[in-house]
Parts: structure tokens; sequence; C-alpha cells
């Protein structure tokens, strides 16, 4: 998002302009049917259109002046209902079309067969195409870095300024089409086919061109539709008590009597409610695939984070050759570099700039024709294979085991200066020559600011979270304490930290999952709401349900508010809907039957003018509460960390009782007002 669009005000000129342009789109039939609510109010002002156009036909000719108040007021009904959708669409219609135009085509340098650069379109581009994107181009598609290293603006997409640095292998090697390279040059492999891209996805999401209702929704709907139906027969059911005491009930004020009884209010406001709750979250910098995941978030219980680029800046580097047993420094240093002379990851490369810049290099000619054990996440080891001799680095549990395995010893100081390094949150990768340990390795990671105080707010929330690395038990214990997690697990593969979410949610509860390396792409997708960094691999991006474009993963503590107080604006507006509903029944019915039955008059508690201003002001508060409820709806009820049960009490109580409350009021501040015309 970039940032003149990401602050954007619903109440925007353009926007309002659009929105109301929008109302009378929405007013076709086939689009209203998807709100069934709304739809039954347009049957009924369509049926008081035929009653206006042939009044002797219906017997009205001479309630000409009240069928045209009947007509106007649902007329506008539905606009309003219209209007509060179409204004929470706005925005996201805003920013997709800023979006549309970074998409605009750009040259790529694509290598052909020969390796041979030949420039072609970006459109043109295929999944596996390998593109060279040299200093001041834009990346033509999403791919990942297969050669090199550059520093890349992704304003575009993130509205962050500060570039990224991005190189091949790691967890750091994914590029987005239409994001510039400021400095280097690097070689892309495109992973997207066109019309398949991150941008592409973003801008049907913020358009809301894929949205679909949430379960949630879904629920909420069918009650609707069924008290829509009940309201529907009781109303119809009037006509012949009506016939019976000797009442004529007139169409319009049938018509009017359904309208005001059904749940017009939250049917109006049902899609702008969970429109607006996405919106929040983009707005956050945060991409969701779907508002069934924002709902989800607003009820976790379980917090699954993975350790190195989630929780720490990520950008491992070795900081210190350091000798165990009776080995040299020298030969610590050697072999480490020799078991990192083809690991492309930045834990190898940060090997040999290290040693490097100790002025020690290594002529990789000789070992052209080397193996080369490139590091898996399930063995936590690399290294090379050369004319016999054998040199890892990795883990220090899993080159213990590999050298036990060829009958080594394991050096008597290992431990302890292992833990040193551990002690200090950085994570120590032991060095191996054949069965021999001769060393360790320190990578220096840092935590991101700011993190302690950010898991405060989630515990505060009742969420619990646990930190989930391949790193070893101490570096785990050092970091989870620096970061303030509940709980962490160390040594884990892939598997465990799937295994994990699925016995948090074999107990029921509902767990989110913050990751950006490859193998944290299936517990991403097997945890209720995935939260990808952006900065991490396509593979984590793809598994995930919400992307965070900020890398941030304490981020999910927003998406969990907008997800609660989505799901509370939901729920506070349905009850006021209803109650306002129940109220309404009481102003309109004894004007009706007045008429017939003076006793009835007993009942006209409020004093209202007149029979007929009793009805068309109930009708016009039915209209215009929504749009004064459309800020509430848009910007959502606000949210503090309480018991839900607390939260309830509380918002049935303003929601339920104002529900209740408020149409008395507001009916008779209208009836003084169309007093003074009719
Ligand atoms: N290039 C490498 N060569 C050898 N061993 C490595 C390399 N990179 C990491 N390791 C070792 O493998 C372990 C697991 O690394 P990995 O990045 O897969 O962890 P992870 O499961 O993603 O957890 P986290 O990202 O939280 O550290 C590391 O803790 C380290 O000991
Ligand atoms: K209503
Ligand atoms: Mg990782």
């Amino acid at each position: 998002m970039n940032s003149q669009t990401k602050n954007q005000s619903m109440f925007q000129g353009p926007i309002v302009r659009q929105a109301l342009r929008d109302s009378f789109k929405k007013l076709n039939p086939l689009i209203m049917m998807r709100n069934p609510v709304m739809f039954v109010v347009e049957v009924g002002t369509f049926i008081t259109l035929l009653m206006l156009l042939m009044p002797y036909y219906f017997g009205v000719q001479d309630q000409m002046g009240y069928t045209i108040a009947v007509f106007v007021i649902l007329f506008f009904t539905i606009l309003f209902a219209n209007f509060a959708e179409a204004l929470a669409e706005g925005r996201g219609k805003a920013q997709a079309d800023s979006l549309k135009k970074t998409k605009a085509d750009t040259l790529a340098k694509r290598l052909n067969e020969k390796g041979e650069i030949e420039e072609v379109s970006s459109t043109e581009l295929r999944k596996g195409d390998v593109v060279v994107v040299e200093t001041g181009d834009l990346v033509p598609g999403d791919g990942e870095i297969i050669e090199g290293l550059a520093s890349i603006d992704e304003s575009a997409i993130t509205g962050e300024s500060a570039p990224v640095i991005k190189e091949a292998g790691g967890d750091f090697s994914s590029v987005t089409g239409g994001t510039k390279v400021v400095s280097d040059s690097i070689k892309v492999r495109i992973t997207a086919d066109p019309g398949e891209s991150f941008l592409d996805k973003m801008i049907s999401l913020v358009e809301g061109a894929s949205r679909q209702k949430t379960p949630n929704e879904l629920a909420l709907n069918t009650l609707l539709i069924t008290l829509t139906l009940i309201f529907l027969m009781v109303v119809v059911t009037l006509l012949p008590i009506a016939g019976y005491v000797g009442v004529q009930l007139q169409i319009a004020t049938l018509i009017a009597l359904l309208v005001c009884l059904i749940p017009t209010t939250i049917g109006g406001l049902l899609s702008a409610i969970g429109i607006a709750g996405m919106d929040r979250v983009t707005r956050f910098n945060v991409l969701a695939m779907s508002g069934k995941a924002v709902e989800a978030a607003g009820d976790i219980n379980t917090m699954i984070l993975d350790k190195t680029g989630t929780i720490t800046f990520g950008n491992r580097m070795a900081a210190q050759f350091i000798p165990v047993g009776s080995s040299t420094e020298t030969e610590a240093r050697g072999a480490a570099v020799l078991s990192s002379l083809k690991d492309e990851t930045p834990e190898g490369r940060s090997v040999i700039e290290l040693a490097k810049s100790q002025g020690f290099t290594v002529d990789p000619a000789p070992y052209e024709q080397a193996e080369f054990i490139p590091f898996a996440a399930e063995t936590r080891m690399s290294g090379m294979d050369v004319n016999g001799a054998v040199y890892r680095k990795g883990a220090v549990d899993s080159i213990q085991k590999y050298v036990q395995g060829l009958g080594g010893e394991i050096p008597a100081d290992l431990k302890e200066k292992s833990d040193q390094i551990a002690g200090l949150g950085g994570t120590p990768l032991a060095i191996s020559t054949g069965n021999q340990i001769v060393g360790l390795i320190y990578l220096k990671d840092t935590v991101k600011p700011g993190m302690k105080e950010r898991f405060d707010e989630l515990r505060k929330m009742g969420i619990k979270t646990i930190m989930c690395t391949g790193d070893n038990p101490l570096t785990a214990a050092t970091i989870a304490k620096e970061a303030g997690v509940d709980d962490f697990i160390a040594e884990s593969t892939p598997e465990d930290k799937i295994r994990v979410i699925r016995d948090e949610q074999a107990q029921g509860k509902l767990v989110a999952m913050t990751g950006d390396g490859t193998n944290d792409a299936p517990a991403l997708a097997q945890a209720d709401v995935g939260l990808a960094m952006n900065s991490g691999t396509i593979a984590a991006k793809e598994a995930a349900n919400m992307v965070d474009l900020d890398s941030d993963p304490t981020k999910i503590i927003e998406v969990v508010s907008i997800g609660k107080q989505l799901l509370m604006t939901r729920g506070a507006l349905t009850t006021f809907s209803i109650a306002n509903d129940i109220a309404k029944y009481f102003a309109i019915l004894p004007a009706m039957f007045t008429v017939a039955i003076p006793q009835m008059e007993a009942l006209n508690f409020m004093n209202l003018n007149s029979p007929t201003s009793a009805i068309l002001s109930a009708l016009i508060f039915n209209a215009i509460i929504i749009p004064l409820l459309i800020p509430l709806a848009m910007k959502g009820i606000a949210y503090k960390p309480m018991p839900a049960a607390a939260l309830l009490r509380r918002n049935l109580l303003i929601y339920g009782l104002g529900g209740v409350i408020a149409p008395f009021i507001g009916i008779k501040l209208i009836d003084l007002a169309v007093g003074l015309f009719v």
C-alpha cells in the first residue's frame, strides 16, 4: 500500500461521490438479491411504485400523498444500505487503482538457452524463466533470486521507503514484481505466470473482487432471512384479523409495517461491517486472503512463532571461530570455510566473509568436482565431500550424532563453549573434519526491538505464545527470555511445528502461526491463521492466509484486535437492530388499529400526532438509523482486552437496551417534526 492511499479517510470527497453513484447501480435486483432483507424492501418499494402508477387499480387514488411518502422513504432506505456497502468498498477500490498503476508493463531481460539476454515484455514471462535484473530496473515478475544479492526498494508494495537486502539461498530470496533494484544485479527465476502474481492477488484482495461471505456471515444471514419470513407471515395474517375487527388495512401501511419489523438495520450494514474489517487489516499493511482468516484471528488462543527471521532479524552472521579439543583456531577456520564453500545460505556465506576479514581465503578451483551437501532443515547440517575428506557444519547435537556415527569422540570442552555462545542468544554451529569436531562457529542474531512489550499485550488478550525453533535448547531459552514468549520448543523439525499446532487444535484451540521459511510452510498451512513475513520465501507466503508486508510477527496483535472488533461490531449491531424492530412494532401497531378500536388509544403512550404520522415516523427512523450507524459499522466498536463474559454483558446492555429505547425517542422526535407538515 503506498502511504497516500493508506491514510485515505472513508469520507473523502471522491470516495463519497463514487459511493453515491454506486448506490444507484446496486439497485439492480440481481445484485440486490444477494441481500435478502434489503431485497424484500426493494420489492415493497416496487409495489408502492405500481400503486402510484395505477392508483385506480389499487384503489388508492385518495391516499396519493401518503403512498408517495411511503415510496420515497422506502427508496431511501435501500439507497442508504447500498451507500454503506459502496462506501466500505470505496477505499479498497481506490487502493486497487493505485496498485494497478504499479503493474505497468516493464521490459524484462530474459536469458535464453545460450545464456544471452533478450528483451521481452514482462507479460511474456512464464514460470521457470530466468531474468537478469540490474540497478535501476523494475523486477519484472515474482521470483526467487538464484544468483547474487541486491538492495531492493519495495515501497510500491509495502509503502516502506528503506530498501531491503535480498539474496540467493535462505529465507530472504523472494522478490516481488513491481519492486525496484536500487543497487547490484541479480538473477531471478520467475515463479508466477501472468495474472497470478502477488500484485494481482493484492489488487483483487483490496478491490474485494474475491470476497466471499464468511461462515459467521452466512449463519447470521440465515437468521436474518428466517426473521424476515416470520415477520412476512405476521404481517400477512394481520389482514384477516383486521378484516375480522372491521379495519380496512392499506397495502402501503402493511408494507411499512413489514419493513419496520424486518432487520433492515443489520441487513443494510452487514456487508459494510465485513468489508470495513478487511480494510482495517489492510491499513495495518497486512494482506488477509479471506475474511474467514480475520474472524478466526479474533478467536485465537495460541500463537506459534519461529525464531530466526520472525522474532530475531534473521541475518544470522558468523562472528567468531572457536577451536575445541586439541584443534587450533586456524584448523577450525579452515574446516569451517571448506564446509561452507558451496553453502549458498546467508549463514554459509557469512562464514566465508568472516574468514576473509581475518585474512584467510581459499581458492575454489581444486574443489570444482567436490560433492556439496546442502543445508536441510531435517538434517540441520551442510558441508562438502572431497577426495575422501568430509567437512560438515551444523547444529551441535546433529554434528555430535554424526561424528559418533563415524566412531569419533566428543571433545570435552565442546559443551561448555557451545553453551557460552547459546547463553548469549547466539547459534553455535559445530564444525567437523572426518569424525573429529574441530571447532564452533558463533552465529550472531538480534531480537527485533519492542518484542517484549508486544508479547505482554498478547498475554493480556489471553493468547499464549510458543516459539518453535530448529535451534538448540539453550539459545532458544535465551532468546525466549529476551523476547518474552510464554514457552518454547527447541530442536524442532518442520514436522514438530505441525505437531504442536495439531496438538493445540485437538484441545479445541484456534492457533495462529507466524513464520518466514520454506520449512514453516506446512505449519503455516495447518494453522487457523497463518501469517507469513513478506521478507520470507514464496512457499511460506503461498501457504499462509495472511502476509505481513512489514514482516513484523507481532502484527498479529492488530489483526486479533480487528478480528475481535469485527465479531463484536456485528454482534452489537445485530442486537441493536432486532431490539429496534421490536420497539417499532409497538409504535406502529396501536396507530394502525386506533381508527377502528378507540381503546387502542391507550397503547398510544407515545402520544403521537396521528396514525399516519406514527407510521411515517417509524419508517423514517428505520431508514435514517442506517446512515447514522455507518461510522460505527466502519470503525468498529472499540475493543479493550477484557474477559469475554464481561464484554458480552457490556454490549448487551448498551446495544440491547439502547436498541429498545432509541426508537421511542427517535420516533417521537420525528413525529414532532412531521406534525409540523401533516
Ligand atoms: N547453513 C547452515 N549450515 C549448517 N547448519 C545450519 C545452517 N543454517 C542453520 N543451521 C542449523 O540448523 C538449525 C535449524 O535452522 P533453521 O533455519 O531451519 O531453523 P528453523 O527451524 O527455521 O528455526 P528458526 O528459524 O526459528 O531458527 C539452526 O539452528 C542451525 O543450528
Ligand atoms: K427494520
Ligand atoms: Mg526459520
